[in-house]
């Protein structure tokens, strides 16, 4: 049984393959933060952005078996584009504490390329096209390489050096969206961010493109 927040198709708005259209398969639920007000506060991860709760959102729902799960996503993608290759993106909420080698398989057997986003501190299962990893300051990173390392910048417990030695293709400082949280102290994280990447050209930016296209 899978449990979907909203299932929906945009654009992927972050990271090296930003501007790329995707499938976004939101699963319900994460490890590090229960995903309500009162609790943020007091949890592993304080600035998430991301409403996970339920199963309430747009072509959101649960889902008995893999081969379900994907025929549901699979048909949100456009027809007609036979030269694109069809492409997903799970996300959450905390995407490894569901996705399965079965659900991998059965979007590989539609045509679809599967990316991840995950915090980095569940084991990931095989088969993962391309694997971004967010680490979280206060949470224990477990999975060292990937595709991508998308830091949300700043963190005062997360700074980017802990994380220039592992073994990913591209880092990305991804400036905090504090309006979630209403998080006022601190630098401001875009010019933060900005400082940074021109100071350690190892660090590219990541712009969270799809809220200044006003987009999901
Ligand atoms: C909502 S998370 C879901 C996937 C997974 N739980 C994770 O944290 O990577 C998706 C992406 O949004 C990023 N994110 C969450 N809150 C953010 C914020 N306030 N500002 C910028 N990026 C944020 C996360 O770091 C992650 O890269
Ligand atoms: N357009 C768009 N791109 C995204 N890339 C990662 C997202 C996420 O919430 O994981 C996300 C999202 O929520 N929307
Ligand atoms: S950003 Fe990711 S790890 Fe943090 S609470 Fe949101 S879904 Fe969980
Ligand atoms: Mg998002």
């Amino acid at each position: 049984m899978y449990s979907v927040k909203e299932a929906f198709y945009s654009l992927q708005g972050e990271g090296a393959r930003t501007g790329r259209p995707s499938v976004f398969c939101r699963f319900t639920g994460c490890n590090l933060w229960s995903g309500r007000e009162r609790d943020r506060a007091a949890s592993l991860c304080r600035f998430c952005d991301t409403d996970f709760i339920g199963t309430d959102g747009q072509h959101g729902g649960r889902f008995a078996d893999a081969e379900r799960l994907a025929t549901h996503l699979a048909e949100l993608w456009p027809g007609g584009t036979e030269r694109a290759v069809p492409y997903v993106v799970f996300t959450g909420g905390e995407p490894l504490l569901q996705l399965d080698t079965a659900l991998i398989a059965a979007m590989h057997a539609r045509g679809f390329e599967v990316a991840v986003e995950t915090n980095g501190t569940l084991p990931a299962p095989e088969g993962i096209d391309w694997l971004c990893v967010s680490p979280k300051g206060r949470a224990e990173l477990t999975i060292t390489r990937g595709d991508e390392l998308k830091l949300v910048y700043p963190q005062p417990d997360a700074p980017p050096g802990r994380f220039a030695a592992l073994e990913f293709r591209h880092f990305y400082l991804q400036p905090m969206d504090t309006r979630p949280a209403a998080i006022t102290d601190g630098e401001p994280p875009l010019a933060a961010s900005l400082a940074f990447c021109l100071a350690h050209p190892q660090w590219h930016l990541s712009l969270q493109t799809h809220k200044q296209l006003g987009i999901d």
